[in-house]
């Protein structure tokens, strides 16, 4: 397989604190691959700097061939890559259908007119998503009345609005029960392998990451200490040493 995203000596610091410490990194395209580490270790910055949200001190990103260091965000988007969020993001008084709607217009380039013509654009494209994230039978539901597991996965709609190549998702399960936590990733398994993506996702949940991680990267301290295998990154000592440690300081 080929890297579909390439990262080289990505640094990022905030007044002095090294978030992102020469980070060299290899997606390849296709794989499912999770990105760990203690709280705060800089999961979410390194997803920031793939997706334009923060700019790398030094440092190269590359996807498909392609520099991303600098451009804004809608653009990194139109070049191929989604992602969703730790916390909520959808119009909690649309509906669960125009939520989704209005992302495909936004992606499309035309306007969002809540009286028309829009509400005619893209209704089976919209439907199309429903179905496949598993909320058809939600469309007329407001947005901000379903249940927290089912507004991740209109958030994961409206991600795949954008029709990406690479998605990244942040804590997909965060505040998810038992049930949810194997439904949706039950769902975003499907989804992957039903649209050929490439996934890169951070994870608390080791039964998440064990469960469906391809490939494990493990951050600490804002630098990558072991990527590889699960297998292999399972019996790291630098990486038991790191979790262990966490568990010893409760
Ligand atoms: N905008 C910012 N300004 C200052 N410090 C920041 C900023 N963003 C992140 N940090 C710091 O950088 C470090 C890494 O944060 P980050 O959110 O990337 O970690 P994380 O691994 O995603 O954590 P968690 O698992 O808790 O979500 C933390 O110490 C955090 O306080």
């Amino acid at each position: 397989m080929t890297a579909m995203l390439s990262i080289d000596g990505l640094w990022k610091s905030f007044a002095g604190f090294v978030a992102t410490r020469d980070v060299t990194f290899e997606l390849l395209a296709g794989e499912t691959h999770a990105v760990i580490g203690p709280n705060g270790a800089g999961k979410t910055t390194f997803f920031n700097l793939i997706t334009g949200h923060l700019r790398p001190d030094k440092g190269s990103v590359s996807f498909e061939g392609r520099d991303l260091v600098g451009l804004p965000p809608q653009k990194i988007v139109r070049l191929g890559i989604a992602r969703s969020f730790q916390r909520i993001n959808i119009y909690p008084r649309l509906t669960v259908f125009e939520n989704v709607q209005v992302a495909l217009i936004a992606h499309e380039g035309q306007q969002w007119n809540l009286f028309r013509p829009g509400r005619s654009l893209h209704r089976q494209g919209t439907q199309e998503l429903l179905e496949l994230v598993g909320l058809a039978s939600e469309a007329e539901e407001t947005a901000g009345e379903l249940s927290y597991g089912k507004q991740k996965q209109l958030e994961l709609a409206i991600a795949l609005a954008s029709q990406p190549r690479l998605l990244l998702l942040d804590e997909p399960t965060a505040g998810m029960s038992p049930q949810e936590t194997g439904e949706t990733i039950a769902s975003v398994r499907d989804i992957v392998k039903a649209r050929g993506l490439t996934l890169l996702f951070t994870e608390h949940d080791m039964s998440v990451v064990f469960g469906i991680a391809e490939r494990i990267s493990v951050l600490h301290h804002g630098e990558i200490i072991a990527s590889g295998t699960p297998d292999a990154v399972r019996n790291d000592p630098e990486v038991k040493r790191v979790y262990l440690g966490e568990h010893a300081h409760g």
